[in-house]
């Protein structure tokens, strides 16, 4: 090599490979990443755009606007970053079906690949565009995504197929687009990070191994919502808020984005916990954040990073789903502190049992 020549950046496919080679992934599984990645390379593309593209504000017609299958008002870009992801698979190749927090239900890839290629091995759910709230106002947002493998024998899924606890994740990852654009992804060795060099269009590993912090003096989680919270949560960050002179013994300090995958990568790069607990307004649903599509993919990178996960009384990848659109609790973050919410769980649950 000659001297002083720079060294190439470290792409993600040059990741893929070697961890195909070191027999982490396989061939099919490998170009399924690329498929996906090279999808949220395009939604970043839209969402840059802003105004001058005219992807912000809602989905639908003027005073009509699209609701999906969560009761939500759609924004054109939920809609967009949804046919972005759907259009890149369609053509099968390594996927049997895939699932979206945008539809009533699961779509098996015979029914999208024109020319009916024969489904592949694996199960690919999405949030397309997570933090919709964020859109229009130039906050960072992302696309979440988790793959399953599809039961043997199965060559046209249905919504039953998907319902496997978290622990059965073979890759989980996002992508977030603020300032930049970068990917988080794991297959079960780790948590790494690639930003997108936009020059030249490519992923670049630029984080090897994220390790989260055990111990933390940071929160995340949306104070509003405090008069609704139960119990175990008011006596959690009562004590947090508490600070020195409390039981913690230390002051904390809150942080909270409203985009998931924006207040997740803040932990997962300096430690943290983030929480959506159970509160009046959504006990009914059991929660707000939805498992198959939010809290298992965010459980898994978690996890892989040092980190915890938990729905405050369960250990958040144990999960048996009971539903492809289920909402949870979500604890997830720093190891230590992960465990101190879930000690208030415990500690009140006993004592009402009593
Ligand atoms: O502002 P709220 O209602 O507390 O909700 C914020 C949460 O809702 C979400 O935006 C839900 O995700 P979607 O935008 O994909 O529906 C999370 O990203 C975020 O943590
Ligand atoms: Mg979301
Ligand atoms: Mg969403």
């Amino acid at each position: 090599m000659t001297p002083n020549r720079p060294t190439s950046p470290y792409s993600l496919t040059r990741f893929l490979i070697e961890e195909e080679r070191a027999g982490h992934i396989r061939p099919d599984l490998r170009l399924l990443i690329e498929v996906v990645t090279r999808a949220c390379k395009r939604i970043s593309i839209e969402v840059g755009k802003g105004a001058l593209g005219g992807v912000l504000g809602d989905a639908g017609t003027p005073g009509q606007a699209s609701i999906n299958v969560q009761g939500e008002a759609q924004k054109k870009l939920d809609v967009i970053a949804n046919d972005v992801l759907m259009e890149a698979n369609a053509w099968g190749g390594h996927l049997a079906g895939l699932a979206s927090e945008e539809m009533d239900h699961s779509v098996p890839i015979q029914d999208l690949s024109p020319d009916g290629s024969p489904a592949g091995n694996y199960l690919l759910l999405f949030d397309p565009l997570d933090g919709s709230s964020n859109i229009d106002v130039n906050i960072s947002v992302g696309t979440i995504f988790s793959v399953l493998r599809c039961p043997e024998g199965v060559t046209k899924p249905a919504d039953e197929h998907y319902l496997q606890p978290g622990t059965e994740q073979l890759v989980a990852g996002y992508c977030t687009y603020g300032p930049n654009t970068t990917l988080v992804l794991t297959i079960g060795h780790g948590t790494h990070a690639f930003t997108l060099d936009r020059e030249i269009g490519s992923f670049t590993l630029t984080t090897r191994g994220m390790r989260i912090p055990e111990e933390t003096q940071e929160f995340a989680v949306n104070m509003s919502n405090q008069r609704h919270w139960q119990p175990p949560m008011q006596a959690y960050v009562a004590d947090l808020l508490a600070g020195k002179t409390g039981p913690r013994g230390k002051d904390f300090n809150m942080r909270w984005v409203a985009s998931m995958v924006a207040d997740v990568h803040r932990l997962l790069t300096r430690g943290g916990i983030f929480s959506y607990p159970l509160d009046a307004k959504c006990a009914a649903k059991g929660g707000k954040l939805r498992l198959m599509y939010e809290a298992n993919p965010m459980a898994m990178l978690v996890e892989q990073a040092g980190g915890a996960a938990s729905t405050g009384r369960q250990r958040m990848l144990e999960v048996t789903p009971t539903g492809l659109h289920q909402r949870v609790p979500v604890f997830l973050g720093s190891r230590n502190e992960v465990e101190a919410a879930v000690r208030y769980h415990r500690e009140h649950d006993v004592e009402a049992a009593v």
